[in-house]
């Protein structure tokens, strides 16, 4: 048997924050018995709920173990401290698994990542099997990754080499760069005009010809998802990158994120409602995380993207649990912190 036929094969999650990466890694664990799976996962903003989601899936024969967080900073900028370690520690394992599969962070972009997978240390024993870009369809089409072209215009006649106005255009070109499968997700948000709308958007972002699935809530054939036999890391050319002539380097100063502490909720509508007047009012891109309710035994989650939420009661609150809440916040440069923290904890009036 050659080397190659040995390296354990390695999927790439890639896709904006909130597109649902980790809906679609829960559906695949779900589908998934029998395989044993290693599940890597890095979350931009510091309360590893991704990791949570994924380890409470309930799923038979998966375990914590196989679900590893990388929390300390963005996958694509710490490659060399962590995650090649952590790589090399999982096929050192007694039973190493039988397929990786990555979830990146929603900001972060795939190539440096995929050019780990050329370092001494992996790439004799792993390959990318494939780089999957989950796409969050209603974001595309509300325009959410389009450029002002008159913006653009002026920002060239300053400098040349610069091709978006907005940051997000710019990560999410590089995804979709990068990607041998294409997830359109939430298909249930759009009619079928808007869905070929934004597919064909898709095709033409891309630089060649890419397979696009749709899906809704993740839900996509793990056959389609696995065993794409891309070996992506030998392929890098083909997957350009708005920081190639950076050799890969680049920083995340277009986004920040922080952590706020939110009192006892009164109702959980009450809730959902500061939670959106606050997404919208700050143009928020991303808040997830956790609340008590008042006399509800249960802890609730809290997901939104943009001003869509979704929430669920989803375990008990422990006897010695506070029940302060903490919802991490996700959004461009110059976000008002203490406004948001002020408007979350109900004393900004609408
Ligand atoms: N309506 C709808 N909502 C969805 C669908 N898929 C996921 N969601 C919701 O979208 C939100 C974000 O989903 P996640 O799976 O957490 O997205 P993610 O890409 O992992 O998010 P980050 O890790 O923060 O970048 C959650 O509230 C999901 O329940 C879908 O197909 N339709």
């Amino acid at each position: 048997m050659t080397a190659a036929k040995t390296r354990v094969p390695v999927t790439i999650i890639t896709g904006f924050l909130g597109a649902g990466k980790t809906t679609l890694l829960r559906h695949l664990l779900n589908r998934a018995q029998g395989h044993r799976i290693a599940v890597v996962v890095n979350e931009f903003g510091s309360l590893g709920i991704d990791g949570e989601i994924l380890r409470g899936c309930g799923v038979e024969g998966c375990r914590e173990e196989d679900i590893v967080e990388l929390t300390n900073g963005c996958l694509c900028c710490t490659v060399a401290d962590d995650f090649l370690p952590t790589m090399e520690a999982l096929l050192d394992r007694a039973d190493p698994p039988e397929h990786v599969v990555i979830e990146t962070s929603g900001l972060a972009l795939p190539k440096p990542l995929l050019k780990a997978f050329g370092w001494p240390t992996v790439r004799n024993r792993m390959t990318v099997d494939g780089v999957v870009a989950v796409v969050d369809a209603p974001a595309v089409a509300a325009g959410r990754f389009a450029d002002d072209p008159q913006a653009v215009e002026a920002q060239r006649a300053e400098d040349p080499s610069l091709d978006h106005d907005n940051p997000l255009a710019e990560v999410f070109e590089d995804q979709i760069n990068a990607a041998d499968l294409v997830v359109l997700n939430k298909t249930d948000l759009l009619d079928a005009a808007q869905l070929d709308a934004v597919e064909k958007e898709i095709r033409e972002h891309a630089p060649r010809p890419v397979q696009i699935v749709r899906a809704s809530e993740g839900k996509v054939d793990p056959a389609v998802l696995l065993g794409i036999g891309a070996a992506a890391e030998g392929d890098l050319a083909a997957r350009p990158s708005h920081h190639d002539a950076e050799d890969g380097e680049h920083e995340h100063d277009d986004f920040e994120s922080f952590v706020v502490v939110v009192p006892e909720q009164q109702t959980v509508d009450q809730f959902l409602t500061i939670l959106q007047d606050t997404a919208r009012r700050f143009d928020v891109l991303r808040m997830k995380g956790f609340a008590t309710v008042s006399k509800k035994p249960m802890r609730l989650a809290v997901q939104g993207v943009g001003s869509r939420f979704r929430h669920e009661f989803d375990r008990p609150v422990g006897p010695t649990e506070e029940r302060s809440g903490r919802i991490v916040v996700i959004g461009q440069k110059g976000l008002d912190a203490t406004a948001i923290a002020k408007a979350l904890a109900g004393q900004l009036a609408a």
